[in-house]
């Protein structure tokens, strides 16, 4: 198997391969790729290409649907980098309410004059700010990142508002019982001094789930004005022209932003950041690792954690003679067609598993003799498949 890492992967994660992995350069002929913020868009996919994993949680750098039509299972970490990402956005929320950084740039420029700690003392008010206990604060999206950060800013004293329509069981369970779950995003603009989005990025041209630009004027007309909006999850998800009137009026004080653009790096009361949410070496040791286990699961055992376009699937080992693997769509009779193809060479099944995701599927088929051509051109001629693959 070859791997290509179309960024810097780290270490410890790579090193969960075993020599039965190559590291490649040439990413046509690789079997796997890893990526972290790269963008496939215009990348041409080999045949030969079976999985992609992103070792972070947004995927808008990968053209996921394209993929899932030629078979490509393109997984992300979920989870893995979140703690890394609150805790800048808990510094993002002191960046924005203390002159931390204007403070910081002047002692720079004082600095070779006489009576430094005289000078600091005179100027200091210059830096004054706000604190943020007691103040509220608004969060959109309530996965991994947006839950760590709902808690920790209770636990600063902050009112929280939660907003998240598809919230999972799994984090609501996690989320503390003082945050406020609110049914609309007017509801966080009316009543929050500060609103922090963790939503992902969807542009998908349907009102009701994308995310493109969703914090735009109709927003900011909504909100309180001095507002702090902070955005760790993507630059799209703000309207940047609109975000500049809002500066310029006040009605946002600071905006602070992981993902400065050509637009944001140069306005004025805007904190940029060079994305560097994830970038903890906790953060990528864990996206690396938890990446290169997935990869190898789904390589070497045919199971599917985690993947963005095909369901998850676990079928365990294969204890039995032979495992195929099969991509498909999810439409009638296909099951009744791989087994027939199975039944007509006299093929014993010994365990099938199928799972579905949305306009596809996933069979698993453990058999109880060795795999031949036959069985994959039969497999391969029926309509809707779109990958087989033998695992053993
Ligand atoms: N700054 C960084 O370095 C960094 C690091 C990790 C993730 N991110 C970004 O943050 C985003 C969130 O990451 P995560 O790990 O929490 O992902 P996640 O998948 O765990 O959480 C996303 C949450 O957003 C919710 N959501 C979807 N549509 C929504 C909508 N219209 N309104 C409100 N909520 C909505 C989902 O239900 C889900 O609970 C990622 O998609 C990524 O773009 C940035
Ligand atoms: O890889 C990174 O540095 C950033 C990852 C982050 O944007 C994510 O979506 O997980």
């Amino acid at each position: 198997m070859k791997y290509s890492c179309l960024n810097p992967i780290a270490p410890v994660g790579l090193n969960i391969f075993t020599d039965k992995y190559q590291k490649t350069d040439n990413v046509d002929e690789a079997d796997i790729i890893l990526v972290r913020s790269a963008s496939m868009h215009d990348m041409q996919f080999s045949d030969n290409l079976k999985a992609i994993a992103r070792a972070g949680a947004g995927v808008n750098n990968i053209p996921v649907d394209i993929c899932a039509e030629k078979g490509i299972v393109v997984f992300n970490t979920p989870g893995a980098n979140a703690n890394g990402v609150k805790e800048l956005v808990i510094a993002g929320l002191l960046l924005a309410s203390r002159d931390i950084i204007g403070g910081v740039n002047w002692v720079q420029t004082i600095k070779d004059q006489p009576g430094v700690a005289k000078l600091v003392e005179k100027g200091k008010s210059k830096f004054a700010g706000k604190e943020i206990q007691g103040k509220k604060l608004g969060v959109i999206g309530l996965g991994a990142i947006g839950v760590l950060v709902a808690n920790a800013a209770v636990h600063l004293g902050m009112t929280v508002y939660g907003y998240d329509p598809f919230i999972s069981v799994e984090r609501a369970w996690s989320l503390s019982r003082h945050v406020i779950p609110v049914n609309s995003r007017d509801e966080i603009y009316r009543e929050c001094d500060y609103i922090t989005l963790h939503a992902p990025l969807i542009d998908n041209g349907d009102p009701s789930s994308s995310t493109k630009g969703m914090i735009n004027k109709e927003a900011f007309d909504k909100m309180k004005d001095g507002v702090i909006i902070l955005n760790f999850a993507r630059d799209l998800l703000v309207n940047d022209d609109d975000m500049a009137e809002a500066l310029k009026s006040g009605k946002v004080a600071r905006y602070v932003t992981d993902f400065p653009n050509d637009k944001t790096a140069n306005m004025e009361g805007v904190i940029a950041i060079p994305h560097l949410g994830a970038s903890t070496e906790e953060s990528e040791d864990n996206c690396a690792m938890m990446a290169v286990k997935q990869l190898r699961e789904y390589i070497e055992k045919g199971n599917i954690i985690n993947s963005v376009n095909y369901p998850n699937c676990d079928a365990g080992e294969c204890a039995a003679l032979g495992r195929i693997t099969i991509l498909h769509r999810n439409i009638p009779k296909m099951l009744t067609q791989f087994t027939g193809v199975f039944s007509a060479l006299n093929v014993n099944i010994a365990n099938l598993v199928n799972k579905s995701k949305g306009d596809y599927a996933y069979t698993v088929i453990d058999v109880d003799s060795t795999i031949n051509g036959d069985v994959i051109s039969k497999l391969n001629s029926i309509e809707g498949v779109i990958k087989v693959r033998v695992v053993k």
